[in-house]
């Protein structure tokens, strides 16, 4: 074997990577006298520089999966990846399948020896080249690989020294599928580029994304807001539930679970929720009641949530831009009741109402809408010393809330889709604003169902502040990750500012066919691998992993709230819940 250092500086063909990292590896030159090489197949069928086709060697058949590493013995090693399988039959031709009508007939020529699977089966592989090793790097390769070149395999040393590495801050996610080397993906990469996670429903998206919240918080430490639809998120501030932790996994699943703050908006009933989560982990889950200042919002926000909700005429709006004094979001500004901040709203803007009965009709209709607005929403708040049953309800003060690290669950589970839209939209333009003014430390935010709060067609109020964080957010500090189940209807512009895509089981063919559209990273196998995949695996793209990486996702510190009960679980809560109330 010959060592040498490999400064890598690859570029893979599925993704240009441009870091070069330091780091010494011990490369296999595929000298057979000199090592122990695993040789498993043999190259049949070259497809230009991008990829071959292996015949498997029988004996190697049980070590060659979906993703794994292999190196191509070429003048050069060239690494590369399984992307599919195939197991040939030469024999099987219209004749040969005619003559295997029973089972008694398969006996019989098994009987005078025709060994059916041994002498007519082969397996091949199809190969997706990634580089070669120089001397100085792993690079593009120029010319094809040339035919019956020998393949063997990339053992954990070499993939260790090639995709493994990364500092101590890098985040630990899984294993890289065939490999026991750790996966871990570049935290700078993820958080200020954006990333997304989409699967179906039910393929682990909500599990990968609490690996990835505990690792941000463990290695990173920054401020995580976590948009929460369903209130899954709470789990996290429970350990997991295994008995086969490690101390290491118990003490990390401590310290994450005891950063972890809910809060629930304004005046809605969890209690079936909080019942959930005090049945299955002994204790209530600890939460805040928060409520939105309506004096905080900025005019345009107000102006969006009126026309969102209720529709507001060119008279309406300027009486209101008139009207509204603005307290920017470092005055806090007073909690004021709802008919003194009504009428100072039309008072001071009435000079902008047309004069007579139109002017009129416009400001008492305004009135209606903006009383109906403070009242029925549920997430504001117009007095201090507001309670709901006997929580008291807090100002919800954004700054606050991500002036430390941690992971900020916002559970909007009891709220129906067009307020969790509108609260959304209120809070992330306030982050965009603080941010913006560097008030708050660079912040991550987790956008649970993203197709419900930025989508591709039809309009919700959560669409143009996502739009804007996706577009601008890494200037200022604020990451993304949207995680949603049907990726073809999260708008494009949105997933395309996401430079780390992670897919698990896709089984939807439009959601398919648009991955392959969207995305640069995968080809068009990895994309036909993605129905397969189990529900701990993920295929890990873009730019915080030096190549596209099949992984194995990791157990998890902190519990999981995404598990589906079963129909009877479901049916003894609701009547247990029914009792109770
Ligand atoms: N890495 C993993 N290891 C072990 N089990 C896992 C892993 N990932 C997912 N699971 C299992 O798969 C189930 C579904 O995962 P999860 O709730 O994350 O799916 P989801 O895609 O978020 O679903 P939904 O779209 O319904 O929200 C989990 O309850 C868990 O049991």
């Amino acid at each position: 074997m010959n060592q040498f250092t490999i400064p890598i500086s690859l570029t893979s063909p599925l993704k240009p990577l441009n870091q070069r990292l330091d780091l010494s590896v011990i490369v296999n030159t595929g000298d057979p006298s000199t090592s122990s090489v695993n040789y498993l197949g043999v190259i049949y069928e070259v497809d230009g520089v991008r990829g071959a086709k292996m015949r498997v060697f029988s004996d190697a058949e049980d070590g060659i999966w979906m993703g794994k590493f292999v190196v191509i013995d070429d003048a050069y090693p060239v690494l590369s990846r399984v992307i599919s399988i195939d197991r040939r039959n030469y024999l099987s031709d219209e004749r040969m399948i005619a003559q295997l009508d029973s089972k008694e007939r398969m006996d019989e020529l098994r009987k005078y020896g025709f060994d059916l699977e041994y002498i007519s089966t082969s397996t091949t592989a199809s190969l997706s080249i990634i580089g070669k090793f120089g001397g100085n790097g792993l690079l593009h390769i120029d010319r094809p690989i040339k035919p019956y070149s020998l393949v063997y395999d990339a053992d954990d040393k070499l993939i260790e020294a090639l995709l493994g590495a990364g500092g101590d801050s890098s985040l630990d996610v899984g294993v890289i599928k065939g490999s026991r080397v750790h996966a871990r993906l570049d935290p700078d990469k993820l958080v200020t580029h954006h990333c997304a996670i989409l699967a179906s429903t039910g393929a682990g998206k909500s599990w990968l994304a609490g690996v990835i919240l505990e690792e941000l918080t463990l290695k990173v430490g920054l401020p995580i807001l976590v948009i929460d639809p369903h209130g899954e998120y709470s789990a996290m501030q429970y350990q997991a539930e295994q008995d086969r932790a490690s101390k290491e996994e118990a003490e990390a699943g401590e310290r994450v679970s005891s950063l972890v703050s809910i809060y629930i908006p304004g005046k809605v009933d969890v209690s079936s929720m909080d019942r959930h989560y005090a049945k299955r982990f002994g204790r209530p889950r600890r939460y805040v009641r928060v409520g939105m200042n309506p004096r905080s919002m900025p005019l345009g926000i107000l102006v969006r949530l009126l026309n969102y909700y209720y529709g507001l005429t060119d008279a309406q709006r300027r009486i209101l831009e008139e009207g509204w004094v603005y307290n920017s979001v470092y005055e806090e500004p007073p909690l004021t009741p709802i008919d003194d901040l009504i009428k100072e709203i039309v008072e001071t803007g009435k000079s902008a109402a047309t004069k007579g009965y139109g002017g009129e009709i416009a400001t008492s209709s305004l009135m209606t809408k903006l009383r109906m607005l403070f009242e029925n929403r549920p997430f504001f708040i117009t007095r201090y010393g507001d309670y709901y049953g006997s929580e008291p309800i807090r100002l919800l003060d954004v700054r606050g809330m991500l002036s430390t690290p941690g992971i900020k669950v916002l559970d909007l589970s009891s709220l129906d889709v067009m307020d969790q839209q509108a609260l959304t939209a209120v809070v992330l333009d306030e982050v965009f604003s603080l941010a913006k003014r560097r008030s708050i430390p660079p912040t991550f935010l987790l956008i649970e169902e993203a197709h419900n709060f930025v989508p591709s067609k039809g309009s919700a109020m959560s669409k143009q502040p996502i739009l804007r964080i996706a577009r601008e957010g890494r200037k200022f500090g604020i990451g993304m990750c949207l995680v949603s189940q049907r990726p073809s209807r999260v708008d494009p512009d949105a997933l395309s500012q996401c430079m780390t895509q992670i897919f698990k089981r896709i089984i939807n063919p439009l959601d398919l066919k648009y991955v392959e559209l969207i995305s640069e990273y995968v080809s068009r196998e990895e994309v036909g691998q993605l129905r397969v995949l189990n529900s701990d695996e993920a295929l890990v793209t873009g730019l915080s992993v030096k190549i596209p990486l099949l992984i194995g996702v990791r157990r998890r510190f902190t519990a999981h709230g995404g598990e589906t009960p079963s129909i009877e679980e479901s049916l003894k809560d609701f009547l247990e819940g029914k009792q109770g109330s």
